[in-house]
């Protein structure tokens, strides 16, 4: 039986790293750290957790869009530069960086999600846009992961479930090289659903938000579901990477990683090679 509702609407006020607007049976989710190419911090896990948690609840939300601020990126993954500065993604809610927790949701929730793509998508950020059920891009946008070069990985499903998506060659490629691919190409992959014509992301995505609230929201909740069924044990191999990664995280060779980007010089990892 489901329990009482606590009122967030309070924390909804006081986001600061997130924006959260609701229209036409749509809520729109955007990442507000254009200084910052969108990177999140450990409280923009929390605001966007909250978001989600938000539109997730609310029976007039029928779809749910993922965009970032501006038309520079997307999203740019962690903050490396909170993390050369603090070793860490700073102050959270709970004292714990959640975004294994925010990826969990983005899957659960049982309504579509759309990534409207409004530039770069790279790392963390790029691994967001994956797990969204459809993903439309501007033309503009470019897309790749790079924890390599700056000292992290996501082995679950940042690594597993891309491969599911674009092929195992061209998810190794993506990880291996760290080179960003531009739109035209992650359409060619089956990376992005459709590339919007320019300055229409929003509307285009709109457009699609209002094809899917047209349409049965049990029959979307049980699709959505069954779609996600044949990939959920990845959420198990997930725990274990995300264990690997705290680890990782805290070692010399992930620190060079994160130093050389603050520093904005090449990171040199030839002394970590075994
Ligand atoms: C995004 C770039 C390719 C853009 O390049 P360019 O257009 O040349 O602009 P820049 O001048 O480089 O950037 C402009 C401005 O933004 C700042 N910035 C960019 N990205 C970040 C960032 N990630 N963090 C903080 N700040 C950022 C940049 O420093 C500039 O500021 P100035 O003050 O003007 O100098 C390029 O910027 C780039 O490659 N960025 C880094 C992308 C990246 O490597 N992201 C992190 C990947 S690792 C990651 O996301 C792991 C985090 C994570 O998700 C995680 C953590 C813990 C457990 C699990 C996970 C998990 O993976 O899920």
């Amino acid at each position: 039986m489901d329990g009482g509702r606590i009122d967030y609407r309070e924390a909804m006020r006081d986001l600061t790293d997130v924006r959260y607007e609701t229209a036409d049976h749509t809520a729109t989710i955007t990442i507000d750290r254009p200084e910052r190419m969108n990177a999140f911090r450990g409280k923009t896990v929390d605001e966007l957790i909250h978001a989600f948690k938000t539109a997730w609840s609310d029976p007039t939300v029928g779809t749910i869009i993922l965009t970032g601020a501006g038309d520079r990126a997307f999203c740019a993954g962690g903050d490396v530069k909170e993390r050369a500065e603090t070793g860490g993604y700073g102050d959270t809610e709970w004292g714990t960086f959640e975004i294994e927790r925010l990826h969990r949701i983005i899957r659960d929730v049982p309504k579509p999600v759309i990534a409207a793509v409004n530039g770069i998508a790279i790392g963390g950020g790029h691994v967001l846009h994956v797990l969204a059920d459809l993903t439309i891009a501007a033309p503009h946008a470019r897309f790749g992961q790079s924890g390599p070069r700056v000292g992290s990985f996501d082995a679950g499903f940042g690594s597993a479930y891309l491969a599911r998506v674009i092929g195992e060659k061209r998810a190794r490629e993506l990880w291996f090289r760290c080179r960003l691919i531009d739109a035209e190409q992650a359409l060619d992959w089956g990376l992005v659903n459709e590339i919007a014509p320019d300055g229409e992301l929003a509307a285009t995505a709109q457009a699609w938000a209002d094809d899917i609230n047209r349409h049965s929201p049990t029959a979307l909740r049980f699709l959505k579901h069954s779609f996600n069924a044949d990939t959920d044990h990845l959420s198990g191999l997930s725990h274990l990477a995300f264990d690997g990664l705290d680890l990782y995280s805290h070692t010399d060779e992930a620190g060079e990683g994160a130093a050389a980007f603050a520093e904005k010089r090449e990171p040199d990892f030839r002394r970590f090679r075994r």
